[in-house]
Order: C-alpha cells, then sequence, then structure tokens
C-alpha cells in the first residue's frame, strides 16, 4: 500500500490527505478498530465531544505504539461549549478525557448561527493555539459569509473547514473559497455513509476501469478535488481498502463524470439552520 501524503496547512502544520472517522466507535470493539487503523498507516483521527469516544482515541493512539508525533488528532468544540473562556475550557476538557498533552487540530464542530457565539468561541480558539493547548485551529461546517467573518474580525484564517462533501454534494462554490484563503478542505460522510452511491454505474464503471473498488474510487475522487476525506470503518479490511488510493490517478473527465452525480445533502445539515449542541 501507498503512504498516506500530506500536505502543508495555512499555519505551516503537516495534515494528511485521507484520515478516519470515528463516529460511533466506542468501547474496546472502537479502541481496536482504531488501533488497527493506526498500524496500516492512517495517521489522521478525527473525533469530537458529542462523539463520546475520546477516551478511546487517546487509548488507541496510546496503544498504537506509533510515535505521538506522527499522528494527529482532531477534537471539536459541541455547541453548548460555545464562547472565548468556555471554548478554552472544552479543549482543557477534551485533553483530559484524552489524556494527551496536545490537540493537533481543533474544530467548531456547528457554528449554530442562532446562539451567535461563533466568533467569540474562534478568539478563544486563538488563545488556546496561542497557550500551546492545541497545534491548529479550523472550523467545521462554516459557510463561506461565517468564514469571511472570522478572517475578517480576528485577521486568522482557519486551517481547515471540514465539511459535508461527497460526490452527491461536491461543494464546487465553497471549495474555491477554501483555495482563495489558502483553508485545507475536509469531506465528512465522504462515502455518503454507503448509500446508494457505492452502485452508481460511473462508480462501479471507473472501478473496472482502475481495478480497484468502487470505494476507492469516490475516496481517490476527494483527493483530487483536493480534499481529505475521513472514511469511518470498523472494520480492518475496509479500513485498509479505504487507505489505498495513492495507486492510480482518476483523469480530469472521470473525476468531472464523479461531480456529475450531485443532487444535494444527505439530510438536512445546512450549517444556516441546522444547529447542534
Ligand atoms: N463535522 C461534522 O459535522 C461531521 C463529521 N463527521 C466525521 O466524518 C466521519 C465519516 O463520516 P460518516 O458519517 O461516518 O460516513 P462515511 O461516509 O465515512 O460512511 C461510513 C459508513 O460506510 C461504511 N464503510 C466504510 N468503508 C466501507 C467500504 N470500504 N465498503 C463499504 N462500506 C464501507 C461504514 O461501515 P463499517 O464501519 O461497517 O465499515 C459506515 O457504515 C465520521 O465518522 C466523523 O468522524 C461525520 C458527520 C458530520
Ligand atoms: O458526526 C458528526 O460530527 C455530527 O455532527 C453528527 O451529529 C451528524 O450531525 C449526524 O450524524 C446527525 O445525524
Amino acid at each position: 500500500m501507498n503512504a498516506i501524503p500530506t500536505v502543508i496547512l495555512n499555519d505551516g502544520a503537516w495534515f494528511p490527505e485521507l484520515g478516519l472517522g470515528t463516529y460511533n466507535l466506542r468501547g474496546e470493539e472502537g479502541i481496536e478498530a482504531i488501533v488497527a487503523a493506526i498500524e496500516f498507516g492512517y495517521r489522521l483521527i478525527d473525533t469530537a465531544v458529542n462523539y463520546e469516544n475520546e477516551r478511546e482515541v487517546g487509548e488507541a493512539v496510546r496503544r498504537s505504539g506509533v510515535d505521538r508525533d506522527k499522528l494527529l488528532v482532531t477534537s471539536k468544540i459541541p455547541g453548548r461549549h460555545h464562547g472565548r473562556q468556555e471554548a478554552i475550557d472544552s479543549i482543557k476538557g477534551s485533553l483530559d478525557v484524552l489524556g494527551l498533552k496536545r490537540i493537533d487540530l481543533h474544530l467548531i464542530h456547528w457554528p449554530n448561527p442562532s446562539v451567535g457565539r461563533y466568533l467569540e468561541t474562534w478568539r478563544g480558539m486563538i488563545d488556546a493555539r496561542d497557550q500551546g493547548l492545541v497545534r491548529s485551529i479550523g472550523v467545521s461546517n462554516f459557510t463561506e459569509d461565517q468564514l469571511t467573518e472570522l478572517i475578517e474580525e480576528t485577521g486568522v484564517a482557519p486551517a481547515v473547514n471540514q465539511v459535508e462533501l461527497h460526490p452527491y454534494f461536491p461543494q464546487e462554490a465553497l471549495r474555491a473559497f477554501h483555495r482563495t484563503h489558502g483553508i485545507r478542505t475536509e469531506s465528512w460522510s465522504p462515502l455518503a455513509r454507503r448509500s446508494e452511491l457505492l452502485t452508481e454505474q460511473i462508480i462501479q464503471e471507473l472501478a473496472t476501469v482502475h481495478d480497484v473498488t468502487p470505494t476507492q474510487v469516490v475516496l481517490r475522487w476527494h483527493t483530487q478535488l483536493g480534499s481529505t476525506p475521513i472514511p469511518k470503518s470498523a472494520d480492518p479490511d475496509r479500513q485498509r481498502e479505504n487507505a489505498d488510493v495513492f495507486g492510480f490517478t482518476l483523469t480530469d473527465e472521470q473525476v468531472a463524470a464523479i461531480s456529475a452525480l450531485e443532487r444535494g445533502r444527505l439530510w438536512d445539515g445546512d450549517p444556516r439552520t441546522h444547529e447542534e449542541m
């Protein structure tokens, strides 16, 4: 298997082109699944306070035996912790539960615009970075307008915006905005949560053409768009399959044909209206 390549974020930190989602990976089985992924070469592990599995992620990092500096752990501030001091307290809480000295990338999980505290929260994230509690800071589910506000008010652009992105929802305009501002795109639900996406004719055809699996076609599409997908799998064979996508290249036409599957979000996760606490 080819190693997972890395890119450099706008703050100079390294960042893998593919990582592991951990939503619903909990308990001893969850720890074992995450350790297995690290053994296959995953270096980016995505968690959140609201996944209630930061303990498992921290334990997997320790158990893996891989040098801490070669692993990148992401966690996220939930809506109920919005606010400048609340953000710092939330990060300290995450560090405690993870049992780690540093979080590599911390995100505001959802902007929750009706609460109106994401800008204050962003100021707290900047403080936390300056205090060395986290290495990189970013956001999740932020729109262009919200990103613009953060940048104009603080002069600090998020390193990453983790958003819903898959062939049914390719987010072309938002990705272009990210490119202009040096923000790395990260794709959540990159496999569209194993919906009928994997049986779409174009995906099946390209899998045959490249002698890979449908999942690998989809994940390669993400990386060629310049986004970091974080597929979740509890199964070691599927984890290995998902990470092994750097040995073939889709043509520009093939990338465009996959993007043409666009039809919209998986569920009603529009961050202008959907809020999570
Ligand atoms: N910031 C945010 O608001 C959000 C962030 N996320 C993050 O993104 C991650 C990934 O998104 P998620 O919603 O989990 O969905 P994914 O698109 O990653 O799909 C996960 C599903 O696909 C299955 N699967 C994985 N690999 C394969 C494969 N090779 N072949 C067939 N089926 C496969 C998994 O099953 P199995 O485990 O059995 O393999 C699981 O049912 C989350 O885990 C979380 O970390 C997700 C949603 C919102
Ligand atoms: O997985 C995440 O990070 C989420 O934010 C989820 O809560 C997601 O919004 C979801 O699964 C809702 O059904």
